[in-house]
């Protein structure tokens, strides 16, 4: 569904992969590997170069906005706009089926941004993203201020909309996170993608079949266990 190939932003990045109708590829990676980067090429939101389709649609073809809504980036701390919380949610009552889910039924228009807490504004910014109904979602750190009760949640909500066959790309340091939420997991070292390291206690991974390059990963199909 999606497909990445040689997707650069100079000297920080080259990546490429491919994502399936209700896949969850997980991507870990230590902090500024370019986790963040990789996702933010794939939506399109700084310059980069690279083959990018959608349903065999070159990202080209498609105006720059719907893009970004079909390929929505989550980003770990998200932007807020305006002063209220009402004023980010085109549609309030299909967000508010997502507030239900995750620990915000008592939300008001009205809230002041500046007011929530921060896994608040986590939640209500998933909730934005899932209201949009995008193809592909990326996730980036979408649970890291949250409880183990709203963590439940998200990844319940998550795997709902995998079985709708929506496509998640999730950016995780938790190890365990990745092995339960995903059908794959890669590694990204230096801006480059390999397949993932081993978690802990697990047998090292086979070697791929053909060797990986040492600057770049092409990497499609199932994750080696
Ligand atoms: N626009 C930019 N130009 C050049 N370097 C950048 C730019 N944005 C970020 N960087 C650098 O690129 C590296 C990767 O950043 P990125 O935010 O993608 O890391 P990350 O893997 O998401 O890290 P973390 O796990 O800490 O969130 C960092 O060293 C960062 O300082």
């Amino acid at each position: 569904m999606l497909s990445v190939r040689r997707l650069r932003r100079p000297d920080l990045l080259e990546a490429s992969l491919t994502l399936a109708d209700g896949e969850c590829l997980a991507i870990r990676g230590a902090s500024g590997s370019g986790k963040s980067l990789l996702l933010r090429a794939i939506a399109d939101l700084d310059p980069n170069e690279g083959e990018v389709t959608l349903d065999g649609v070159h990202r080209e073809d498609i105006p720059a906005p719907d893009w970004r809504r079909q390929v929505c980036y989550l980003p770990a701390e998200a932007g807020w706009w305006a002063d209220d919380l009402g004023a980010h949610f085109n549609d309030w009552d299909r967000a508010s089926a997502f507030f239900q889910r995750l620990g915000l039924e008592d939300a008001r228009k009205d809230w002041p941004i500046a007011r929530l807490s921060t896994g608040e504004r986590q939640r209500f910014a998933l909730s934005r993203a899932l209201a949009i109904n995008p193809r592909v979602l990326l996730l980036d750190e979408p649970t890291s201020g949250l409880d183990q009760a709203a963590i439940t949640a998200v990844e319940g909500l998550i795997a709902e909309r995998l079985q709708t066959g929506t496509g998640v790309i999730w950016v995780t340091h938790d190890p365990v996170q990745a092995e339960r939420v995903a059908d794959r997991w890669l590694y990204l070292e230096n801006g480059r993608l390999r397949q993932a390291l081993p978690l802990p206690g697990e047998a090292v991974p086979r070697e791929p079949e053909a060797p990986l390059s040492s600057h770049s990963a092409e990497i499609s199909g199932k994750a080696v266990q």
